[in-house]
């Protein structure tokens, strides 16, 4: 019998488990999968979630999550990595130590603090934590609005102010910048992305009518490192993710009576 063997490139997500398989590390692997990219992670919160929202949160002891490091480091060779949900001011020090530690190619921090559902997953002392910590490492740095105005200070309501706000997050370390635009009012969404070499660009999409949009921003954040890690460059990584994303929107699949799971099997319907 002949065998066949295939290499794929690596990345790697440094996120929180979703029991109910739709946001967190498991929008992450599914995402990596469905672009041909191998994912590796590390854990750093279990939730106990469904569509309705966040029952319970565990973050794991310090040392399980320096070892998992480790042990990808010493064996895996990841060309990206993103962050997702990092719980407390503690937990994002040691991703940010480990980060900085291991070359794990370019690092997308998506600085997510709040569940569809509203429950907390950074606590409020963390935020400095990330500023300070995280965003001098960021390739890219990935806030929606909300968590744009936490880490900035000021109030996005005018497109100036958005503009602003990307610069601050500049200012903080971040070397590129895109704001997402999903919880903005209205049907027309639009992304904001400011590069390093200071030209900026926007996304703009309309609202697809659907409360199936558990995990969009991990979803998204999974697919620019995924697209890094086969090689784009990261305008076309950002670009061609939001399309992944749109597919994974637009073709909804049923799972849970509430915030539903996005259908990463999207691009294979159309
Ligand atoms: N109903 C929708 N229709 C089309 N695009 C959407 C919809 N909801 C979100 N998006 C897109 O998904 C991306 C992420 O949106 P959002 O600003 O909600 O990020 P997020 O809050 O980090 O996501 P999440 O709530 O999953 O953490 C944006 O590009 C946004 O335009
Ligand atoms: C483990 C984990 N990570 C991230 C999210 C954010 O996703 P959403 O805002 O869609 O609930 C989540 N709910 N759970």
């Amino acid at each position: 019998m002949s065998s066949n063997v295939q290499q794929f490139p690596q990345m790697l997500t440094v996120a929180g488990i979703d029991s109910s398989g739709g946001a967190g590390i498991n929008a992450d692997v599914a995402t990596a999968f469905a672009h041909h990219v191998y994912p590796a992670t590390v854990v750093v919160a279990v939730t106990a979630q469904n569509t309705y929202g966040v029952q319970g949160v565990q973050l794991l002891e310090p040392q399980i999550i320096e070892q998992q490091f480790a042990s990808i480091a010493d064996d895996l060779a990841i060309r990206a990595v993103k962050t997702g949900m990092l719980g407390d001011q503690q937990h994002v020090e040691i991703v940010a130590k480990a980060l900085a530690n291991y070359d794990f190619g370019p690092i997308i921090i998506d600085p997510v603090m709040v569940a569809k559902g509203g429950a907390k997953l950074l606590s409020n002392e963390a935020v400095t934590a990330v500023k300070t910590k995280l965003l001098p490492l960021a390739t890219l740095v990935t806030p929606n609005l909300l968590e744009a105005q936490q880490l900035t200070g000021i109030e996005i309501n005018t497109p100036d102010n958005l503009v602003t706000a990307a610069h601050i997050l500049q200012s903080l370390g971040a070397k590129n910048v895109l704001i997402k635009g999903g919880h903005a009012i209205g049907n027309e969404l639009t992304d904001y992305i400011l590069l390093a070499n200071q030209t900026e660009f926007t996304l703009v999409n309309s609202r697809v009518d659907t409360i199936r949009t558990h995990g969009t921003g991990d979803t998204y954040a999974a697919a620019i490192a995924s697209n890094l890690a086969l090689g784009y460059d990261l305008v076309s990584s950002i670009k061609q993710a939001k399309e992944y994303l749109y597919t994974t929107i637009t073709n909804q699949i049923i799972v849970g009576h509430g915030h539903g799971p996005l259908n990463h099997w999207g691009r294979m319907c159309n």
